[in-house]
């Protein structure tokens, strides 16, 4: 399959480095130990080690993105791919941080995790590393994709679903990229040959972005408070989108002073399949046609968070934004 590799291991805490304390798991295990669980993988390649932070993804937030994708600049002509250990509680948005930070990048960097302790007897850790280090080692892998329960998910499209299952993310709205049975890797999108030129890193998010999620009667007063706080609003609605009028057309306010002060809202689902269509209903539709609102469509609510910040931190302006938010990105945006 893959020749053999020179690869860099990033590790970043996380349950697969976690040790029980009296207070609960905490990442104890350092980059260089978690490689000692897992021997065989000298045989396809060679393994440097890296530790930037040591964190319960929990703590993981907009810097350490920043960090990661700085680190993966300053070492990307020395290696051939990249592993990150990663706690998987906010993999999902560090996997769509990062496919929008490194574009058009014709190396892999793998983001992987556990959901128990390397050094257990019974543990997915070592499979989930084993086969990562393996798809980081294969030469038709590329860009940022999660590996994790034998699925490579591209890093826009996974979620986690699942809170202790080995099997916890899924790949939202599109198909796996590959799938790893055993020792072999089984590509089911192999489209290396379309990136050309150099890859491009980005170096800046604005993370100034409030997630509202609606619940049944809540009040559109509730965007008034966040006026003056955020750059951002992205409103998780119901079903393919729209907003509640109650009629006291509440939202309509609110967006409308959001809107001429400049300030971007973006409409997203709290369904996780299938995306949103603000087309479909006069609720959404008439919203969308008055403020020309972006909205998610098929991406994941991760990928529209990461997406945001991105965009947000190129331009501030509504129209250059729209356009940078509906350029389709590592496999994010199908449906428009
Ligand atoms: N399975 C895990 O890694 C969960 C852990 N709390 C984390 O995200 O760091």
């Amino acid at each position: 399959m893959g020749s053999f590799s020179k690869l860099l291991l990033i590790a970043t805490g996380g349950t697969i480095a976690s040790k029980y304390t009296g207070s609960g798991l905490s990442p104890q295990i350092s980059a260089s130990e978690l490689l000692s669980y897992v021997p065989s993988v000298t045989e396809f390649c060679e393994i440097d080690t890296l530790q930037p932070f040591s964190l319960d993804s929990t703590n993981v937030r907009a810097a350490q993105w920043l960090k990661l994708a700085s680190l993966i600049e300053d070492n990307y002509e020395k290696y051939d791919g990249f592993v990150i250990c990663h706690g998987t509680d906010t993999m999902a948005y560090t996997a769509a941080a990062l496919s929008y930070l490194i574009q058009n990048n014709l190396k892999p960097v793998v983001i992987t995790g556990s959901q128990k302790p390397i050094d257990l007897a019974i543990t997915d850790a070592r499979a989930n590393l084993t086969d990562s280090l393996r798809f980081a080692a294969n030469d038709r892998a590329h860009g940022v994709n999660i590996v994790f329960g034998g699925s490579v998910i591209a890093g826009t499209r996974a979620k986690k679903e699942r809170s202790k299952s080995y099997n916890a993310f899924s790949s939202i709205n599109y198909p796996p990229i590959a799938v790893i049975q055993e020792n072999r890797i089984i590509f089911y999108i192999d489209d290396k040959d379309r990136i050309t030129g150099e890859p491009v890193f980005y170096r800046t998010l604005n993370d100034n972005v409030f997630l509202l999620k609606l619940i049944p009667g809540c009040s559109g007063q509730i965007l008034e408070t966040l006026f003056d706080k955020f750059d951002a609003v992205i409103i998780e609605s119901f079903g393919v989108g729209g907003l509640p009028d109650y009629g006291s057309d509440s939202f309509r306010h609110a967006i409308q002073r959001l809107v001429s002060a400049g300030k971007i809202v973006v409409m997203a689902t709290q369904v996780t399949h299938e995306g949103s269509d603000m087309s479909i209903y006069q609720v959404g539709k008439v919203m969308k046609d008055e403020f020309a609102l972006p909205e998610s469509y098929d991406m994941t609510l991760e990928a529209t968070v990461a997406k945001t910040m991105w965009a947000l931190a190129r331009s501030t302006d509504a129209a250059a934004f729209r356009n940078l938010f509906y350029q389709t990105i590592n496999h994010d945006l199908l449906f428009r």
